[in-house]
């Protein structure tokens, strides 16, 4: 089973992000991820149509996804939207930026709604809000995965319990894509 992480990152902190969200996928037996970062052009079409599932990542900028991410989402509009190549998959979404709140869910919520259009089944977190820094989902989203990083080397940011968020939302994407081919099948 393969699960795609289709993702953008100026400054390499969402890319970490992405990182730690195969890491999670590759914790459920069988599952392989495949990371495209959107900056490659053109996207692999044909591997994305084979994945069992999409998992979308970008930094929140200006409120938004990254300008990149979007190109990639109106690209995909002939390759994959007018075919429906995408229907019945398993979506989910991660962000990252530079406030805590920084206006992250309204990224979140452009990828669920992407996903919607593409008749996507979409796939949040099931962690209840963290209390401390070290706690996972410290950010205290529901519709994917978010993390929060400063100005500093990608080396530092995002901390553990945000890229162990965004495993976990790895993890539990190919668990629940695996059910659900095992039910197809
Ligand atoms: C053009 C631009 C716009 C940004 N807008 C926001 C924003 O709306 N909210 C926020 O919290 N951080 C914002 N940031 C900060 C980034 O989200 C933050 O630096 C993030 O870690 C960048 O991730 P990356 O290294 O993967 O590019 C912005 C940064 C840039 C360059």
């Amino acid at each position: 089973m393969q699960i795609a992480i289709v993702y953008d990152s100026g400054y390499g902190h969402t890319a970490k992000q992405a990182q730690a969200v195969a890491e999670g996928v590759e914790r459920v037996g069988g599952a392989k991820a495949v990371l495209i970062p959107v900056a490659d052009n053109p996207a692999p079409w044909e591997t994305l149509e084979a994945c069992d599932a999409i998992i979308f990542g970008s930094p929140t900028y200006n409120s938004s996804i990254s300008a990149r991410l979007k190109k990639f989402m109106e690209d995909a509009t002939r390759p994959a939207w007018i075919p429906m190549k995408w229907r019945n998959k398993i979506a989910a979404g991660f962000t990252n930026s530079g406030a805590m709140h920084g206006d992250k869910l309204n990224s979140l919520m452009t990828m669920a709604l992407f996903a919607a259009q593409h008749g996507m089944l979409w796939v949040g977190l099931d962690l209840f809000a963290g209390k401390s820094a070290e706690d996972n989902n410290r950010v205290g989203g529901w519709l994917g995965a978010m993390a929060q990083s400063n100005d500093e080397s990608a080396e530092l940011s995002p901390i553990k319990s945000d890229l162990e968020t965004a495993a976990h939302l790895g993890q539990r994407v190919a668990e629940l894509a695996q059910r659900l081919s095992r039910t197809a099948a």
